[in-house]
């Protein structure tokens, strides 16, 4: 079996949904949901402790029955297979893609050249575990005897984004440790947090599945020099751990042996929170936590791989967003959680999905003549809506939305609850009706202002509400959109599991750096030239 290489746009569906979209322009949701009284129902997935409305969309059956069929016609069901039984399937780099065997119980089967990876992640697993108790406990100690309250992840991208989301969204959840986290090569970020910590105190978490990486070398390095302030060179060993698949590369670093967590290069780092880079996670939570977080994301992944398409929430999410992308041409989508502690998700989805996806070349290697990616964005709701929900509502753009919210507060605060959850459900009900001229009028408003008054609505949401934010409804969640992004590059024909786009960037940034060092001049266009000029003389 091998990964389906069918190019979308030759399909029959894609054709029907090229034909259906003509006709389809001037139609408004408001419309549909009149002639049809049980279009919710229709367009509702139960499952578990989610319920997923994506009724408020600009489709109909027929429109649903053509994605489905695209799903099909691009061996969607064949493709899914491929991934969780550990094909290469990341071919541009020569690897497995397999993420969801480090949340799948301990008698499960994910092969990787014909040996089962299980028992290793499990094992991986099990350190997980007993270094956090000891650390939780107060067991292990730093270099002069007390107790670890502070923790540093240092990474960047997958190896700080899925942490520090994950850290933050349950913080309900933490213990008595404090969790922080340094990414950005910027010297701020990292002084600013040191200058604050107590070396006695404080585990560092070294995160880098490649340990190449300049941002997190450069801040391991500042971090080691200002802990050798206080400390010999032997106490390393006590305040510095590393998770990464470079074990000599971390040794060479001072990190003791058995301080070092391996991962392995099936894991892409956008989707490695799951594995020893959750270390902070667990450390700031727990293990039981952190092991609730995967069984969640478990959960997901069964739903998805088993789940007929037209009720998998995954793919019925994928699908919809392709209608938006492709047909409509939607440039972007936006996320917004009713939660404020969910702050950091659209960040995290962003390097998910944009780094995922954001390609414009196929499976043959040919140029891509039709719309990938989308550009995701957002901030929890309520402050959104005071901030950019104006040109939601009233803009030019159209801007799918998913709506997260929860059933249940987490401490039970029943009157700002029923606020929080009254905006949620009103959003995407003034989202989808809008507010025509004679219901302005209605209201008695000047007549000048009329025009500015009016909604057009027909603003397409779905509705992700579910019961309550723990570690386990957390981790379906981020699986889910794992999963959507997975769905989204079979349809488009793409490799989703590399990143070649970042590289670039990184090897024109050290170039231009040895120019700092040596004070030499390579070539540059005349803007760079006098930026660097700029900079030079600035800093002198
Ligand atoms: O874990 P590493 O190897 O330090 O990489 C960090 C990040 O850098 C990238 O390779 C590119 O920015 C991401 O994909 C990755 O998550």
């Amino acid at each position: 079996m091998s990964l389906p290489n069918i190019n979308p746009t030759t399909t029959k569906s894609w054709k029907s949904l090229e034909e259906h979209f003509k006709t389809f322009k001037d139609v408004h949701m408001k419309d549909l949901f009149a002639k049809d009284s049980n279009r919710a129902n229709k367009f509702t997935i139960k499952w578990e402790d989610f319920y997923v409305d994506f009724s408020k969309n600009r489709i109909t059956e027929e429109t649903f029955k053509y994605l489905l069929q695209l799903a099909d016609e691009v061996k969607l069901k064949e493709a899914i297979k491929s991934q969780f039984s550990g094909e290469i399937i990341n071919k541009t780099e020569g690897r497995a893609v397999l993420h969801a065997a480090l949340r799948a119980p301990e008698d499960a089967s994910f092969k990787v050249d014909g040996i089962n990876v299980i028992p290793e992640v499990f094992k991986v697993k099990q350190k997980i575990e007993s270094f956090t108790n000891e650390v939780v406990n107060g067991y292990r100690k730093g270099f002069t005897g007390q107790a670890f309250t502070d923790i540093v992840n240092i990474g960047i991208g997958g190896s700080d984004l899925g942490p520090a989301m994950v850290v933050d969204s349950l913080k309900y959840y933490k213990n008595r440790l404090t969790t922080h986290f340094v990414s950005n090569v910027d010297g701020d970020h990292v002084n600013g947090i040191i200058k604050n910590l107590n070396p006695e105190t404080t585990l560092f978490v070294i995160v880098s599945k490649t340990f190449t990486t300049q941002e997190t070398l450069s801040n391991a390095n500042t971090i080691k020099e200002w802990f050798l302030k206080s400390a010999e060179e032997k106490d390393i060993a006590k305040h510095f751990v590393a998770v990464s698949t470079n074990i000599s590369k971390v040794k060479a670093f001072g990190v003791d042996e058995n301080n070092v967590f391996p991962m392995w290069d099936w894991v892409g780092g956008r989707f490695s929170l799951w594995s020893a880079v959750g270390l902070s996670i667990s450390l700031a939570i727990g293990y039981k936590n952190f092991d609730a977080l995967l069984k969640g994301a478990n959960k997901m992944d069964e739903h998805f791989k088993s789940e007929d398409f037209s009720s998998n929430i995954p793919a019925v999410l994928a699908l919809i967003s392709i209608w938006y992308n492709n047909f409509f041409k939607a440039e972007s989508e936006a996320v917004i959680p009713y939660s404020q502690y969910l702050n950091q998700f659209a960040t995290y989805l962003q390097q998910g999905i944009m780094e995922s996806n954001g390609k414009s070349i196929d499976r043959n290697g040919n140029t891509i003549d039709y719309q990938t990616g989308t550009i995701i964005w957002g901030e929890p709701g309520t402050n959104s809506q005071h901030a950019f929900f104006q040109l939601i509502h009233q803009g030019t753009k159209l801007i799918p939305a998913d709506f997260i919210g929860f059933t249940t507060s987490l401490y039970g605060n029943e009157d700002h609850q029923d606020k929080l959850i009254s905006n949620f459900l009103a959003q995407t009900e003034a989202l989808l009706n809008g507010k025509t001229k004679e219901e302005v009028i209605a209201e008695g408003t000047d007549e000048k202002i009329i025009p500015f008054k009016v909604f057009e609505g027909n603003k397409p949401t779905n509705t992700i509400f579910i019961n309550k934010l723990t570690p386990e409804s957390l981790g379906k969640l981020i699986a889910m959109y794992e999963h959507k992004i997975f769905v989204q590059g079979i349809i488009w024909n793409i490799f989703s599991y590399d990143q070649f786009g970042v590289e670039l960037g990184k090897q024109l940034a050290t170039k231009i750096l040895q120019e700092f060092k040596n004070n030499s001049n390579n070539e540059h266009d005349s803007s760079t030239v006098n930026l660097l000029n700029y900079y030079k003389k600035a800093a002198e």
